[in-house]
């Protein structure tokens, strides 16, 4: 055999040579081989791989363990990283962190959007003096990834364990995809959380997939299999520009296919209905993308296209919780709302919002911290801003969902909405409290709060705020579609300075 011919079956066997017990581990867990999520995320043809022989002169470790190279995704360059799970369970050896600090490194001077298909035990503890201490060892990966984080997309679908070290990787993406039954993160495994501090849980309450879509909020969206993740994953970066000086692509205007009409949004500002209506309303026909639908879903975020254009949504959902914003919402809008600014997607806030949760439970888990964050994000917000009163912003819900303080394009109110600093009932109550109290006849009482209220109520009353120039259009509902694309389009020359400084230090 000559040296051509060694070289072409030893990349053969590197690629494809997959002993046929990991062959049938592979059928029976349902997952695909790393391989086969490249091809199945890049355009037929056009992966390039990069360090094919690492670690060639140890037949069992096949690229070390992790194929790296760039592709294009619907015509747009991309760079990848991909575990092998076959290899020693996809753990890092000093080959495969090297293999994964390069790919970051392309990442940033070729201005790539990188997508990391995870699926690893971690630092390969019997390798770890050559992988884990050193200038490029697996810190190193970290250090990258937050240099790359806001100059281009970063997108995880996690297919399986994202262990210890690992898990770091999900975690400075901009967007995580689990699949449920599959994949998980966490510092220490069950196993281990057993030994060191005596607590037994099973995988799936450590660090499994519904768990981080649900409640820690480490994951994003839950996925039903690899090619769900997949398919998630071009959809996600559809919506993006490949770096943070380019402009999102726009696809083909399509009308709504029920477009927004009043009889959505109940009059009564406590009855509940879903957002998701009012968005659909408006954005283009099938165009919305939520993302954490499972986390904190009194908020919604998510991409969708007005008029062919990307645009990021934060809604309150008046159908749980009554759409009042909590730790978990705050954050959840602070990120997106981030991840948007650094891409230039230009912002739509639909607010309906009683303002922010009160109590010791929420103060005592930092309520104003959280509340801060988020509202640190709008203010910081430099991409084009709209915001829209649906229904009603009380409170410290008007300054987070955008309003007039924040510098929005505009601040729309539909006919029906009211801005307050709070409820007429509890700002009643705070005001006349004593009196109330004092009033013995119920019927006198009642008379007595009936009368302030309406007080209140002629305070606030829109057309009043309208002619304060608190709001700049009062629209109605139909009309809202065709009002956010012509504000937006003539935003879109917007000068985005902010302020001189190197970077706030922000309420996190
Ligand atoms: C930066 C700090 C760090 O990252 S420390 C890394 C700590 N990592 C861990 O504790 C994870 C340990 N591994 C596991 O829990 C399991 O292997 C997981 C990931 C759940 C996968 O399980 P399963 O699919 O059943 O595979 P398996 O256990 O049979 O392993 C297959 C082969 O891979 C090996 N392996 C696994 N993990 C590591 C590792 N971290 N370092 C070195 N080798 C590892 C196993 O020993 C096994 O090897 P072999 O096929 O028996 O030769």
């Amino acid at each position: 055999m000559d040296q051509y011919e060694r070289i072409g079956e030893l990349a053969e066997t590197t690629k494809y040579a997959w002993p046929s017990s990991v062959e049938e581990r592979l059928v029976a867990s349902g997952k695909l081989h790393a391989r086969e999520r490249i091809g199945l995320l890049v355009d037929a043809g056009s992966f390039r791989e990069d360090g094919l022989f690492a670690n060639a002169t140890d037949p069992s470790l096949p690229a070390d363990g992790v194929v790296t190279g760039t592709g294009t995704v619907d015509g747009r360059p991309v760079a990848i990283m991909a575990n092998d799970q076959t290899v020693k369970a996809g753990s890092w050896g000093a080959r495969t962190v090297e293999k994964i600090v390069r790919i970051t490194e392309l990442a940033y001077r070729h201005r790539l959007p990188i997508i990391y298909l995870v699926d690893s035990a971690g630092a390969r503890i019997t390798d770890q003096v050559e992988l884990f201490p050193g200038r490029r060892g697996a810190g190193r990966i970290f250090a990258n990834q937050v240099r790359l984080s806001g100059r281009v997309p970063q997108v995880c679908c996690l297919f399986g364990p994202s262990a210890a070290g690992g898990a770091y990787i999900p975690a400075f993406c901009d967007v995580v995809f689990m699949v449920e039954g599959h994949a998980s993160m966490y510092l220490g495994s069950p196993r281990m959380a057993e030994v060191v501090i005596g607590e037994r849980v099973t995988l799936e309450e450590m660090g499994g997939a519904r768990m981080h879509a649900t409640i820690s909020g480490c994951g994003d969206n839950l996925v039903v299999d690899d090619r769900g993740a997949i398919e998630a994953a071009r959809a996600f970066l559809s919506y993006l520009p490949s770096d943070f000086e380019g402009d999102p692509p726009r696809e083909e205007p399509r009308e709504p296919l029920v477009p927004l009409v009043r009889s959505l949004i109940p009059d009564a500002p406590q009855q509940g209905y879903d957002i998701h209506r009012v968005i659909e309303g408006l954005v283009d026909a099938g165009s919305f993308f939520e993302l954490k639908p499972l986390f904190a879903p009194e908020l919604v975020i998510g991409f969708a296209r007005l008029d062919g254009q990307s645009i990021g949504i934060v809604a309150n959902n008046p159908a749980v919780k009554g759409g009042v914003l909590f730790v978990d919402s705050a954050d959840k809008a602070a990120r997106f709302i981030w991840l948007c600014d650094a891409f230039n997607i230009p912002l739509v806030f639909l607010a309906d919002v009683p303002g922010f949760m009160i109590g010791s439970e929420v103060e005592r888990q930092g309520i104003i911290r959280h509340g801060a964050k988020m509202i640190t994000a709008v203010a910081e917000a430099t991409v084009p801003k709209v915001s829209v009163i649906v229904r009603k912003a009380y409170g410290a819900g008007l300054y987070a969902m955008c309003g007039p303080a924040f510098d929005p394009e505009a601040t729309i109110a539909l006919p029906g909405a009211s801005i307050a600093v709070m409820g007429p009932e509890p700002a009643v109550n705070a005001v006349y409290y004593r009196k109330i109290q004092e009033i013995d006849d119920p019927a006198e009482r009642e008379r007595f709060v009936a009368a302030r209220r309406e007080e209140y109520e002629r305070d606030v009353d829109l057309v009043r705020l309208a002619a304060d120039l608190v709001v700049d259009a009062i629209v109605q509902p139909e009309d809202l579609r065709s009002e956010l694309i012509a504000r937006l389009s003539r935003a879109a020359v917007k000068d985005r300075h902010f302020s001189e400084r190197r970077h706030g230090v922000p309420p996190v």
